[in-house]
């Protein structure tokens, strides 16, 4: 296995960061992880990808806004930034989403590429119950990030890691943002502003679709 630490970025293939997300609506929380990890691990490009059908938040009965919604979303926070980019694998892939499936979906397209999926300490809290596990680790290395409220670590893995290729697991604080999609949608829900929490366009994009919002947010 390559080495993925940072520090030795002797890979000739180009370094791509893979945010999966929910994205509804895609937050500053969102966009600080990603640029976070791409300056650390010196990343040529992050590639957000927005869940097609996240089947963990539709057993848990959470509604979900339609896909194009949030996709668009998603392209208006991250335009401005010549590294981010948004893929739509995970929206044009039928059924449940599952990043086994994005990573092979991602790596089909960039076979020279290393990967680097992005996780914040909730969603790496809980991978041990995502589908097929073990074999996300041998598509991509992991980062998994500090979010506040939650705890970042990997004792959940420690008896795994033994199994899994070296160098395949990557914690990093990052500036703490409490900002989460369940709050900005309540918000909007409520007539609250969420100025600040998502870029400017994306307060827009809400608004003009009447997003979440019963009384109206601007
Ligand atoms: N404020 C944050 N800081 C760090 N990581 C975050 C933050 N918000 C979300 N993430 C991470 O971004 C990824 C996508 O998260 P998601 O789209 O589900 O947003 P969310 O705010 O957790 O949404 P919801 O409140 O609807 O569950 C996950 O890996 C999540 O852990
Ligand atoms: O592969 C799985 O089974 C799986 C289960 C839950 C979440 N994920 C991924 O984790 C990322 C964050 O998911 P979510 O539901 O917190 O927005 C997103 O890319 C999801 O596809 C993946």
């Amino acid at each position: 296995m390559p080495d993925t630490t940072p520090e030795s970025r002797v890979s000739s293939g180009r370094r791509i960061g893979v945010m999966g997300g929910t994205f509804d609506p895609v937050h500053n929380g969102h966009l600080v992880a990603a640029s976070e990890v791409a300056d650390r691990f010196d990343l040529d490009e992050v590639i957000f990808v927005p869940t097609g059908r996240p089947w963990q938040k539709f057993k848990a009965d959470a509604g979900v806004s339609p896909p194009e919604d949030r996709y668009l979303m998603t392209v208006i926070a991250t335009a401005s930034n010549p590294r981010f980019s948004v893929s739509r694998v995970d929206l044009d892939r039928d059924g449940d989403t599952y990043t086994v499936d994005t990573l092979r979906d991602l790596k089909a397209l960039n076979p020279d590429a290393q990967l680097f999926f992005i996780t914040g300490a909730d969603a790496l809290a809980s991978i041990l119950s995502w589908q097929d596990w073990e074999a996300l680790f041998e598509l991509a290395s992991f980062v998994g990030v500090s979010r506040p409220g939650y705890e970042l670590g990997a004792a959940h893995l420690e008896r795994h890691l033994e199994k899994l290729p070296p160098d395949t697991l990557h914690l990093m604080e990052i500036p703490a943002l409490a900002i989460s999609s369940t709050d900005c949608r309540k918000r909007a829900e409520g007539g609250r502003p969420v100025w600040y929490l998502v870029p400017d366009g994306v307060v827009q994009y809400i608004s003009k679709r009447k997003l979440y919002q019963s009384k109206g947010i601007l």
